[in-house]
């Protein structure tokens, strides 16, 4: 299991920092997490968008945070992912997604390694399904770490919904499986944090995703047509998203994360 950090953990507990950040266009959140319990504030962003990263580093530089990671939940189809943008402003930051995205980024996770900044981490859950390579981010199992936990979604599991499953390697049934195994299972009052939410919506736990999800209540696998336009930028954003967004990173090369 591949373990990243790139500032030595010290003895102390964690001290969470946490802000959800909207994008209206695509009705994207975004996460900010730093730990406030380290001398440097590092933080990270999850699922930023190009069109609200300024925004996003005002934030950052307002709390005095220093950002060390961007990364995605999945390869986004209805917008440009900021993470190419952001390393472009901010020198050091590297970008992480799934090496089953088979894009490009600094870094890449697999299920079961661990995202570190300062004393807290993210355990990387794979839950494919809505695309081949999606995977959750939850919040640290342990004394030292924010109770309870947060599960970072992405799009396999929205607030009574789920991600569609009609493109980029999607599968009803494996969501459905990836979202009770990897999701479900998480203790109850897990918060979940969608990338989506179309309703207004901005938070829910497992233990009301387990009652209420209309998709995923049922006992067993369900394939569900969804009828849904596809997303007006998906011939702009899926392309750009494979390299990390617009800007072009091939003379950086993606390294795994046990490099
Ligand atoms: N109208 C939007 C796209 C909406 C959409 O397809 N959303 C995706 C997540 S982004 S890949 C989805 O899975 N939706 C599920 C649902 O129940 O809405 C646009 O044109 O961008
Ligand atoms: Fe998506």
């Amino acid at each position: 299991m591949a373990n990243y950090s790139t500032s030595s953990p010290s003895s102390q507990s964690s001290k969470l920092l946490f802000r959800q950040l909207f994008e209206k266009e695509s009705s994207t959140y975004t996460y900010l997490l730093a730990d406030l319990s380290h001398p440097d504030k590092p933080a990270l962003l999850v699922d930023p968008v190009d069109k609200t990263v300024d925004r996003d580093l005002s934030v950052v530089k307002d709390l005095g945070l220093k950002l060390i990671y961007a990364i995605n939940t999945h390869i986004h189809a209805d917008h440009v992912t900021g993470t190419g943008l952001l390393k472009g402003k901010v020198p050091g930051v590297k970008s992480i997604i799934s090496k089953a995205s088979n894009s490009k980024a600094d870094l890449f996770v697999d299920h079961g390694d661990k995202i570190h900044i300062g004393n807290l981490f993210l355990e990387v859950r794979a839950t494919p399904g809505h695309t081949l390579g999606c995977v959750t981010y939850v919040t640290g199992d342990g004394p030292d770490q924010p109770q309870p936990r947060m599960a970072f979604t992405g799009d396999a599991l929205l607030i009574r919904g789920c991600g569609r499953t009609d493109f980029q390697g999607g599968s009803s049934s494996q969501l459905y499986k990836s979202v009770h195994s990897q999701i479900f299972s998480l203790p109850k009052d897990t918060f979940i944090y969608p990338a989506h939410d179309y309703r207004g919506f901005t938070v829910s736990t497992v233990g009301e995703e387990m009652l209420y999800n209309p998709r995923l209540t049922k006992d067993e696998v369900i394939i569900w047509h969804l009828n849904l336009p596809y997303p007006k930028l998906i011939d702009v954003a899926v392309p750009a998203n494979m390299v990390c967004g617009l800007q072009d990173v091939s003379k950086d090369p993606a390294k795994p994360l046990s490099a």
